[in-house]
């Protein structure tokens, strides 16, 4: 991926900031790739992920799934972390497989694909690292009585992705499931570039060794200067936008089929940046769509953003009709790829112009090459601000809380944590 940041460069407007303080804070950034290497190299536990292009093995993976290579539709079941990597990728590249993800507990949009999807010829792909998050369990359960109830054998449909022990980690063994391990060292929301992320992707067909590629590309470009680096560039303009008062980050691609992606990196950067009273809230949009929703905000709302482009080259394109209708004439002889350049162009332009800042990140196109470099790159932007903040990137314990205190509710867990949200949302419980 490459990176702009030139609009985000302003000496006069805040939240702007110069380049002379780019070039004050570059001194930290060395500092920080510095740790980063050298948790890389002990593999420590969070930074163990930006070792992933050269630990993922997608031979095992496409072993794993080659019993249901030939499914027409994959039903991947987990949530967060364990779901939006591999969204992202499959999302955003063609397959003649469908794709459902099953994330929330909604039991209307649970039971309507349930009821919709051929399930004889459906494979379903549970993920969880810790092997108890309460939703995927409880939808697995679900989705495993609907396989049972339309006489399908889901053990010969299922493969799991876990850690090395936990509840998923023995019902894959009780039933001698293919499974494969969420790698030692690598929080759910860096670990797209495992098994997590590309079960989904081999299902789908998707070139593993070229996700994998654009990553260790991605991997080479880490240096000790945000100006030689394009994920560091980011990590470290965001961070210093946000210390001039832009607290909010809308991330915004200019591709439908990249929409998904604007939510694995609200994960990403919410998840990992927001504790000690710190971070920068992310909020997704998607081009050109929400120029028509959000841009009066963004343009001309309190001076708390950064708008974060994310643009890919046309592959493509199709031609706009002309007509003669005069008023239409302009749009003669464009095509729609056309049009959308000059939209976000414009509106990069529009915030330009009244100080908003403005980053953009290009991808040369929707590839899985491309795909694993923005996946890598904005992992390693995230690391290097979780640095600069000084914060424990690769911690959640703020959602943690949550979901014990959710166990402990329906029975199953910690006592006092539930009771302790009983108590904030006048709920009972009872031993
Ligand atoms: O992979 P697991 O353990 O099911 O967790 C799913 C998600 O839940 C969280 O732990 C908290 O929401 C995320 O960090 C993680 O991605």
């Amino acid at each position: 991926m490459n990176v702009d940041i030139g609009n985000a460069l302003s000496s006069v407007a805040s939240p702007g900031v110069s380049r002379e303080s780019l070039e004050r804070l570059d001194e930290q950034v060395a500092t920080a790739h510095e740790r980063i290497e050298t948790g890389m190299a002990n593999e420590e536990h969070g930074y163990e992920a930006l070792n992933l292009p050269e630990r993922t093995d997608p031979d095992e993976i496409r072993t794993a799934v080659d019993p249901v290579i030939d499914a027409e539709a994959l039903l991947t079941i987990g949530i967060g972390g364990s779901s939006l990597g591999a969204a992202t990728i499959t999302n955003a590249l063609e397959s003649d497989t469908e794709t459902v993800f099953l994330d929330n507990v909604d039991p209307e949009w649970v039971s309507s694909h349930l009821e919709r999807l051929p399930l004889a010829e459906t494979a379903i792909n549970v993920v969880s690292r810790s092997g108890t998050t309460a939703e995927t369990l409880a939808n697995f359960l679900v989705v495993r009585e609907a396989f049972e109830s339309a006489g399908v054998d889901w053990t010969e449909r299922t493969i799991v992705t876990t850690g090395d022990s936990g509840p998923l980690r023995d019902l894959a063994e009780r039933h001698g499931l293919p499974s494969l391990l969420v790698p030692d060292g690598v929080p759910g929301r860096f670990s797209a570039l495992s098994a997590v992320g590309m079960v989904a992707a081999a299902v789908c067909g998707h070139d593993l060794e070229a996700l994998l590629a654009g990553a260790a590309a991605e991997r080479e470009t880490l240096s000790g200067s945000l100006f030689d680096c394009p994920a560091y560039a980011y990590g470290a303009t965001t961070y210093a936008l946000d210390q001039r008062g832009a607290g909010i980050n809308a991330i915004m691609p200019y591709a439908e089929s990249l929409e998904t992606s604007a939510e694995w990196f609200a994960q990403l950067w919410a998840e990992s940046l927001g504790k000690d009273d710190l971070g920068q809230t992310p909020v997704r949009a998607l081009g050109v769509t929400d120029q028509h929703s959000q841009l009066q905000l963004y343009r001309a709302g309190p001076r708390d953003k950064l708008v974060t482009f994310v643009t890919t080259e046309e592959s493509a394109d199709r031609p706009i009709p002309t007509t003669d209708v005069e008023d239409l004439a302009y749009l003669g002889d464009a095509t729609l790829g056309e049009l959308r350049t000059a939209e976000f162009e414009a509106t990069e332009a529009s915030l330009a112009a009244t100080g908003r800042p403005n980053v953009r990140v290009e991808l040369e196109h929707i590839d899985e090459y491309e795909l694993g470099g923005l996946l890598y790159g904005m992992e390693a932007a995230c690391v290097l601000a979780g640095e600069l903040y000084g914060v424990n990137t690769f911690e959640q314990p703020a959602v943690e809380w949550a979901k014990k205190a959710t166990r402990g509710l329906l029975g199953g867990g910690d006592f006092a944590e539930a009771a302790a949200v009983a108590e904030k949302t006048e709920l009972r419980v009872e031993r």
